[in-house]
């Protein structure tokens, strides 16, 4: 196995301030990025992921333990030293004037300038690589402050990218992105760590993009704790449920994200019969009246394809309807009327 590009020893991360007691967010952590993977890192609001990521590109120093980059401790390299090896966006906003996407991109290759600072070949080649790469070379010419927000940060993942990195940090890249958006970042994240070599460790509150892209996730409790390992085993292990879901919630296995738990109302089970994405979303909308989906002899939904769909209720009340809505409607009627209840049971409707 490939040496680790960058490690956490022992490390304690927080914040010392004169004349305040010190406030320690993690403790104790051990952990290792590998060329080549790609980390996430994942935790609820608060519980030090910033705090972290800051600490392990030196932007604040351990309150104990080291930060290995390389097998160096990051505190004995000269800033130059850590900028050819490690490129981070932090989600601090940065103020660049007027100066357009290109020029800013241009600034990842300012620790590799000579003091006279002029560009070379290999240069403008990794700006223009980084322009690519990270979808934003139809912005170049644009000046920086124009964007949106979902643009400037794509524009500072290439500027990260022009540094030529073997560890990239960047902190909830995802943040501003639409959907679409977001899966393209992904899957040039996960190019860019098979292509480069490169450690990508990125901070989100995307569980799913975590859970589905990561080679390895870094899990935050608010206990102080990073739990490091494979998306499946935090997972499939209910790390990542203890950690998240909280009251009336649930991890959803399937959906990999965390759901609201479905209150439904006891003994109110109806037998779906359908097809594939019509029977996913009919069961759906069974959950969202509050009923389950499941084997009973006495509710029968039938669904047929369509937009919309067209279902038939076969039970004590039955019924028809088209579309979704109705159904749901037709459902909870039936949980609001005691002498319509599954076995007559009144109180379950309450
Ligand atoms: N400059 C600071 N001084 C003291 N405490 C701080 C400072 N910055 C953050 N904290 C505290 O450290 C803890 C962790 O904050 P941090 O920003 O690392 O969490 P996070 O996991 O990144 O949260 P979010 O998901 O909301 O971005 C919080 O309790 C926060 O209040």
């Amino acid at each position: 196995m490939n040496a680790p590009a960058l490690r956490a020893v022992a490390l304690s991360a927080g914040y010392r301030r004169r004349r305040r007691p010190t406030t320690t967010v993690l403790r104790d952590v051990h952990l290792a990025a590998r060329p080549g993977e790609l980390i996430a890192l994942i935790g609820p609001n608060g519980a030090g992921k910033s705090t972290l990521l800051r600490t392990l590109v030196g932007a604040q120093p351990p309150l104990a333990g080291h930060v290995l980059l390389d097998g160096h401790d990051l505190a004995s390299l000269s800033p130059r030293q850590r900028a050819r090896r490690l490129a981070v966006t932090l989600t601090e906003p940065v103020d660049v004037g007027q100066m357009s996407a290109e020029e800013v991109v241009a600034l990842g290759r300012l620790p590799y300038r000579s003091w006279l600072g002029r560009a070379a070949d290999r240069d403008r080649a990794a700006v223009d690589r980084a322009l690519v790469d990270a979808g934003v070379e139809d912005l170049r010419n644009r000046p920086l402050t124009d964007l949106s927000d979902g643009e400037r940060q794509r524009v500072m993942v290439a500027r990260a990218l022009a540094q030529e990195p073997a560890v990239l940090v960047l902190d909830e890249p995802t943040a501003f992105l639409d959907v679409a958006r977001r899966i393209e970042l992904a899957a040039m994240l996960t190019r860019l760590t098979a292509t480069t070599g490169a450690a990508i460790i990125l901070s989100t509150h995307d569980l799913g993009f975590a859970l589905r892209r990561a080679d390895q996730v870094w899990l935050v409790g608010d206990d102080a704790t990073v739990t490091a390992g494979a998306p499946e085993d935090l997972a499939h292990g209910h790390a990542v449920a203890r950690v998240f879901a909280g009251e009336n919630m649930s991890f959803d296995d399937a959906a990999a994200t965390v759901v609201v738990a479905d209150h439904t109302v006891p003994g109110a089970t109806v037998r779906v019969d359908a097809d594939g994405r019509t029977r996913q979303w009919a069961e759906h909308a069974v959950r969202r009246a509050g009923w389950s989906p499941g084997s009973s002899a006495e509710h029968v939904l039938r669904v047929e394809d369509g937009t919309p769909c067209r279902w038939r209720a076969e039970g004590p009340v039955r019924a028809d309807g088209v579309g979704f809505g109705s159904l749901v409607t037709h459902l909870r009627d039936q949980t609001a009327t005691a002498a319509l209840q599954p076995h007559g049971n009144a109180g379950a409707a309450q």
